[in-house]
């Protein structure tokens, strides 16, 4: 990773052809077999079905700003590829609010004001903290756009949606949720984050998008391109897509395995199916490495399969 992003500052995962082309499968190294299960038969499946028929041949995405300064934010959304929406963390530990301010603050200076800002908690608020933390932050980005997964549970997100008039995305409460279609029910969102690896594929989430009735934002999970690649195929075939979608994460690594990397041109990706090239390939991973990946595959494999 160039900066730390979720706590990670090394991005590992596996890489394979199947008969319809390359998969990845990178579950985080904080996901046990059973909750990496998703992700597998994500894989599993992608690795033998062809991508759905795309609607739109280009994916217009958001530009990334990690928990960093304002300084480093506008530099990242000055390089930003053309996106005119950006994704702002916030609430990262060890920060304060000021923090969080000064940083939305400055990305709006430097999108622009007719750009989309939007910012992403991951669970981090309770109910009240949110509802004054998105006040402050709604105020210095000149309107927000929609706040992602401000509070952990369902039942948070349904209350605070109650009393903000920020609307609200979910994320871990869709994608870590033995039921991902609570949050429609009990009315805790009105936007949809979907990943395609924790949600088991590309069709598998083009099913929850149909059914769960919210307006759908597919995100990335930090893949190479091979892995994006899987979610601009979903978001590509989505009858609708309103929002900009959380794909534009390649630049977040310091180095990709494809020829022609999936970073946007003009705020948009393409709709493709890419290989590894051939240098990727020509190196010899570190053997150790291999190593723990065969144990943990072989671990995630043979898991009990959680219901969903
Ligand atoms: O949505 C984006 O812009 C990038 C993807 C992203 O933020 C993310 C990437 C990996 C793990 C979790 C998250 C998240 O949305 O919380
Ligand atoms: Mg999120």
């Amino acid at each position: 990773m160039r900066t730390r992003f979720r706590g990670i500052t090394v991005r590992e995962g596996l890489l394979a052809r199947g008969e319809t082309g390359w998969i990845e499968l990178s579950p985080f190294w904080d996901y046990d077999a059973a909750a990496s299960r998703p992700w597998y038969d994500a894989a599993a499946t992608d690795a033998v079905r062809v991508w759905p028929t795309p609607v739109r041949d280009a994916v217009p995405v958001n530009c990334t700003v990690p928990a960093v300064g304002p300084e480093q934010a506008q530099a990242i959304v000055r390089g930003g590829h053309g996106c005119r929406t950006a994704k702002v963390k916030v609430a990262e530990p060890g920060q304060t609010l000021a923090d969080d301010e000064a940083r939305v603050a400055a990305v709006r200076d430097a999108l622009g004001p007719d750009g989309a800002v939007r910012v992403d908690a991951n669970g981090a608020w309770s109910v009240d903290e949110a509802f004054e933390a998105l006040a402050v932050l709604d105020r210095a980005a000149g309107g927000l756009e929609y706040a992602e997964q401000p509070c952990r549970t369902v039942e948070e997100l349904a209350t605070l949606r109650r009393r903000t008039p920020v609307p609200i995305a979910a994320d871990e409460s869709i994608r870590r949720a033995e039921d991902p279609y609570r949050v429609a029910e009990l009315g805790a969102a009105d936007i949809a984050v979907l990943k395609v690896q924790p949600l088991g594929g590309v069709a598998a989430c083009l099913e929850i998008a149909e059914r769960i009735g919210l307006p759908v934002v597919v995100s990335s999970a930090l893949e190479t391109s091979v892995g994006i690649a899987a979610g601009v195929a979903l978001a590509a075939a989505l009858p609708e897509l309103p929002y900009a979608c959380g794909l534009g994460t390649v630049s977040l690594l310091e180095h990709d395995v494809v020829d022609a990397p999936l970073v946007p041109r003009g705020g948009v990706l393409p709709v493709v199916r890419p290989e590894p090239s051939a240098a990727f390939l020509a190196t010899a991973p570190d053997p150790d490495l291999v190593a723990r990946w065969a144990a943990r595959l072989e671990e995630i494999r043979t898991v009990r399969a959680v219901a969903r």
